[in-house]
């Protein structure tokens, strides 16, 4: 555990990942009171939400060029003034993932050991599709080359 937590860039990489491509891109709610918004639309109770995590996550707002993957943005001096519902992979409130903790040890942990006998690297570009989860519609072309420790 001590070790996973010095992990801090790979760290940032994963959070920027899921920055750009979050595994769950939509969430649905069923709102309980009736939500005036600023723009003086009334949202009734009773109707069903979707919160699309991946449009709050290229706000430029809050992340400029947010097309641009940059883990930088995830260092702590960057993340102080953020607004805390500007990133938001695992949901946010009473029903968020019960596994994200778990979550960032297993892809430290799987990273961690696969970077320490391998390179990889893309091989051509990858189009994102979407079955309730975020996926690949054309696979995920790699390469990968057995580490020479130096
Ligand atoms: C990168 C990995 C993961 C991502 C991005 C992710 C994302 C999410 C999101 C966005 C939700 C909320 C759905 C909603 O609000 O409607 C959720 C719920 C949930 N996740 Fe994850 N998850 C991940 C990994 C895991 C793992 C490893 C576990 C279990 C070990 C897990 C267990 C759950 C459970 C049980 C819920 C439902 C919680 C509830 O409804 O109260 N997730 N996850």
């Amino acid at each position: 555990m001590e070790l996973f937590n010095e992990l801090k860039y790979i760290e940032r990489v994963i959070k920027e990942t899921l920055r750009i491509y979050p595994s769950v891109p939509v969430i649905g709610r069923e709102i309980a009171k009736d939500i005036d918004l600023p723009s003086g639309y009334k949202v009734p109770a009773g109707s069903i939400m979707a919160v699309i995590i991946a449009g709050i996550h290229f706000n430029k707002k809050h992340y400029p060029n947010p097309e641009v993957f940059d883990p930088d943005r995830f260092l702590p001096e960057k993340m102080v003034n953020r607004h805390p519902y500007s990133y938001v992979p695992f949901s946010a409130g009473p029903r968020n993932c019960i596994g994200q903790r778990f979550a960032m040890l297993e892809l430290k942990s799987a990273i961690s050991h696969f970077l320490l006998k391998y390179e990889i690297g893309a091989e051509g570009d990858t189009l994102p599709g979407m079955i309730l989860t975020l996926q690949s519609d054309n696979g995920h072309k790699v390469w990968l080359r057995p580490r020479v420790n130096k």
